[in-house]
């Protein structure tokens, strides 16, 4: 007789982590593993669970693990049950200081004292920052790392790659495994966290710091691991492109940069976006991850779109063309030859700049909020790839992808 066999219920695997930065990307993270809680728990077996999250006004730190709920609601101003608040104002947004007053008043979320007490809130500026706080063993003792612990990196890009640098570095330094939305630490300190990663034993991800959603770093770096490269090319940046866009279409360049950064799609500094450097951090770790670590975000030439004004985009429409600003990767010497990809670097041009292309080329067809990559090489020919992103969410699921392989390769240990 057939016999069916007694379901197994999977048990769960709780994975620690850290989320530092809770802006458009990491409120957006926030909701998606909320949202797909069930999904995580029933096909992957996961629970994420947030013992760490910071912001600019400091580190919020609870063993027990944090509300996610709680945290979006403090970030977007949506309050949390409004009624039951005698004089908290959830109209307006809240820094994550607030978490535990918001808590402590929250008559419907029932929280003894000694639950309260389990809560530490490390105030930006009169404490430690949150990359010393990662180093500090009484307030993240050893076993807060056991079995696998993920930081989620997403503050803004600055110059010297901080504060992620340090933060990611001391991370690390701890057991973490790391995934980047911020490409700042891994655009100036790639060879020194690619080390460290290795002699840490960790992973370390940044899927998301390239085209957000676009898996342009899993193509290169997987799908396409056999070929020899010839040329990269790519529209990465969707604030200057769409800028462009928006110009071409008669509309200003002052309301499309506050239409970007309305979306949460500009950078917290958007100079970044239309000066190049956003579109050069990305072009340098594409290559460093695809081609050669052996060069700097220095060698990277860049420009801006901040020259292209409307009467340019006027004429080169006429003439049957589009202005885009244009990531390349180029091989001076198309050889070929047999090399290994990490002694290539000196035989690359990279740069980031305002190309006028025909208007129905690959790239000169990425409108609006797109953005594409192109990858020619030897064994795949010519191969083309875009994105229509108008919000951070396909950033944070990329983000939330990198985690998922990191839990894949290590097969993490089930427990309670
Ligand atoms: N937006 C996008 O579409 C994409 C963004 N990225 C990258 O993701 C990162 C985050 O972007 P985004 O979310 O848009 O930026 P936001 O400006 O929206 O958010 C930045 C967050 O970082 C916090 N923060 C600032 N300084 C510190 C600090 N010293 N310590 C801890 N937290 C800090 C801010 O705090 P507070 O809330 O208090 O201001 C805020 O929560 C950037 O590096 C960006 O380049 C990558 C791909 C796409
Ligand atoms: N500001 C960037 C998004 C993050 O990488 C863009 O406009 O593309």
């Amino acid at each position: 007789m057939f016999r069916l066999s007694s379901p197994t219920v999977p048990r769960e695997t709780v994975i620690r982590c850290a989320l530092v930065g809770v802006g458009s990307v990491g409120q957006s993270l926030l909701r998606i593993i909320k949202q797909r809680a069930q999904v995580l728990r029933e096909k992957h077996n996961i629970r994420y669970l947030f013992v760490l999250v910071s912001d600019s006004s400091g580190t919020l730190v609870s063993h027990h693990g944090l509300d996610v709920e709680r945290i979006l609601a403090l970030k977007t101003g949506t309050g949390f049950d409004s009624e039951n608040f005698d004089d908290f104002d959830t109209t307006s947004k809240h820094p994550l200081s607030t978490y535990k007053v918001s808590l402590s008043r929250d008559k419907k979320a029932n929280v003894s004292d000694r639950d309260l007490s389990q809560i530490w809130f490390y105030p930006a500026g009169t404490s430690q920052t949150t990359a010393e706080i990662f180093l500090n063993d009484q307030i993240l003792p050893a076993e807060t790392f056991r079995n696998n612990f993920i930081l989620f990196e997403a503050t803004p890009v600055n110059h010297d790659g901080e504060p992620g640098l340090s933060t990611v570095k001391n991370a690390m330094e701890r057991g973490a495994h790391i995934v980047l939305a911020n490409k700042g630490p891994i655009a100036v300190g790639f060879r020194e966290l690619q080390q460290k990663a290795k002699a840490k034993r960790v992973n370390l991800l940044y899927g998301a710091t390239v085209c957000g959603g676009l898996p342009v770093l899993n193509i290169g770096r997987y799908d396409l691991s056999m070929a020899q490269f010839t040329e990269i090319r790519g529209v990465f940046n969707s604030t200057s492109n769409f800028i462009l866009c928006e110009m071409g279409a008669g509309r200003t360049y002052e309301a499309a940069l506050k239409e970007a950064q309305r979306r949460g799609i500009a950078e917290t500094d958007p100079t970044l976006d239309v000066n190049g450097s956003d579109t050069a951090s990305k072009l340098y770790i594409l290559f460093s991850t695809v081609i050669s670590s052996h060069l700097s975000l220095s060698d990277v030439e860049k420009e801006g779109i901040t020259e292209i004004t409307k009467e340019k985009i006027e004429e080169a429409k006429a003439a049957g063309k589009v202005y885009k600003l244009v990531a390349s990767a180029v091989k001076r010497d198309n050889q070929g030859g047999e090399e290994k990809r990490e002694e290539e670097g000196d035989k690359w041009e990279l740069c980031v700049k305002v190309e006028l292309l025909p208007k129905d080329d690959f790239l000169a067809l990425c409108d609006g909020w797109q953005m594409g990559v192109e990858f020619h090489s030897d064994l795949f020919g010519s191969m083309y790839h875009k994105v229509d992103e108008r919000e951070p969410t396909p950033t944070a699921a990329a983000m939330l992808r990198d985690a998922l392989t990191i839990c894949g390769n290590n097969n993490f240990s089930r427990r309670d």
